[in-house]
């Protein structure tokens, strides 16, 4: 396992690894964006992949939420849209619409159109602004790499674009199995040295984003998600410790504890106390707090972020939302979910 004594603030690793930390460490998921001021200068002038390409411009959003909103971890900036545009396909970003895949896979033709990639040839960008933010970090505080999980990019990649229940993406699965899983494994394949690249360059963990694993039946969500986070978990979590967040796959804490990640998301949806009977011990639960509870005045973040701790408890917590910050949170909201984690003491 990776060393981390150059890192000064150290408390997130030291609670990924079930150490006890004088206060519960805290950041929020897509905390570099939207609702900050500074993010939407930069967007003004460059496109969604220039400022993801850009080490430079990546660099300065990833620091822009640690720098302004004081968090214990910076989460490179980029996105998980990212593998599938390496593998082949043709990934645009609609301001105000989200992703769109015009090409996307339907038929076991166009699965020639995609390849598993070499990583340093087409995202060596990535691994440039991961060199770039460590040397600006200095050690402040650790960084978190990350991708999708394969079954949350399967989605994109044969939907075409965003949706609530991805129909299409689960009937693909259940129509073609064999080429569900043939496209699964390839997505695996690429994620495993990207995020191995990731580390190389200097993440200190990684975290895999599984957003859609909740449209799964338990059973379902073993076949055609946990089976290849389990290989991806497998392969880099002697090197770094790994987050697994799959968002709404309650039913499976237990099978994704097993998995040997050191850490799982959970959303809002799930009372701390039933996640850690479900998690069981040995790993640290990382959440959650409704995005949308941060609309609420701020007298009411504060009581309802202290009650969440306590939920948790004193030791293998990290505070976060349950899923991203939503953008028309205020800043100084976001600030008082940091600052209420920061400033309370269990004693
Ligand atoms: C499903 C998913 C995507 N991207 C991501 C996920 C998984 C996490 C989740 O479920 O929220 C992950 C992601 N995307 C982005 C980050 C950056 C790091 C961070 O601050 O967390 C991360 C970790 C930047 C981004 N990725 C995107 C933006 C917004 C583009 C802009 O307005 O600048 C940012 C800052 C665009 C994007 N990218 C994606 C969507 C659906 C959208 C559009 C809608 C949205 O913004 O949520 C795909």
């Amino acid at each position: 396992m990776k060393q981390d004594s150059n890192i000064k603030n150290d408390l997130f690793l030291k609670a990924l690894r079930g150490e006890n930390t004088k206060r519960t460490p805290v950041w929020m998921m897509r905390q570099a964006g939207r609702y900050l001021p500074e993010y939407i200068k930069i967007r003004e002038k460059y496109s969604f992949f220039e400022r993801c390409q850009t080490p430079e411009l990546a660099c300065e959003i990833t620091l822009q939420p640690v720098d302004i909103i004081g968090v214990d971890a910076a989460i490179l900036f980029s996105d998980i849209l990212v593998v599938p545009q390496a593998m082949g396909l043709e990934v645009q970003l609609i301001e105000k619409q989200g992703p769109l895949l015009p090409n996307p896979i339907k038929t076991d033709v166009d699965l020639n159109r995609v390849r598993v990639p070499n990583v340093e040839e087409t995202l060596g960008y990535v691994f440039d602004a991961i060199k770039l933010i460590k040397q600006e970090l200095n050690g402040r505080v650790p960084l978190i790499g990350f991708a999708g999980a394969p079954w949350t990019l399967l989605c994109y990649m044969v939907q075409g674009k965003g949706s609530k229940t991805f129909d299409e993406a689960k009937a693909f699965c259940y129509q073609n199995p064999p080429l569900a899983h043939q496209l699964l494994q390839m997505i695996t394949d690429t994620t495993i040295a990207y995020l191995k690249a990731q580390v190389a360059a200097g993440a200190d963990t990684v975290q895999i984003f599984d957003s859609w694993g909740g449209l799964w039946s338990k059973q379902d969500f073993e076949i055609f998600s946990l089976q290849y986070i389990r290989q991806i978990v497998a392969a880099l979590k002697d090197e770094v410790p790994v987050i697994v967040f799959a968002k709404g796959a309650w039913h499976s804490l237990g099978e994704m504890a097993q998995t040997g990640a050191n850490g799982l998301g959970i959303d809002w949806c799930i009372e701390p106390e039933m996640a850690r009977k479900f998690a069981g011990d040995n790993i640290t639960l990382q959440g959650n707090f409704d995005p949308a509870k941060l609309l609420s005045p701020i007298p009411e973040i504060k009581k309802e972020v202290t009650k969440m701790l306590r939920a948790f408890g004193p030791n293998r917590h990290i505070a976060n939302l349950g899923h991203g910050i939503l953008p028309n949170v205020a800043v100084d909201h976001a600030r008082v979910f940091v600052d209420t984690v920061k400033e309370f003491s269990f004693n």
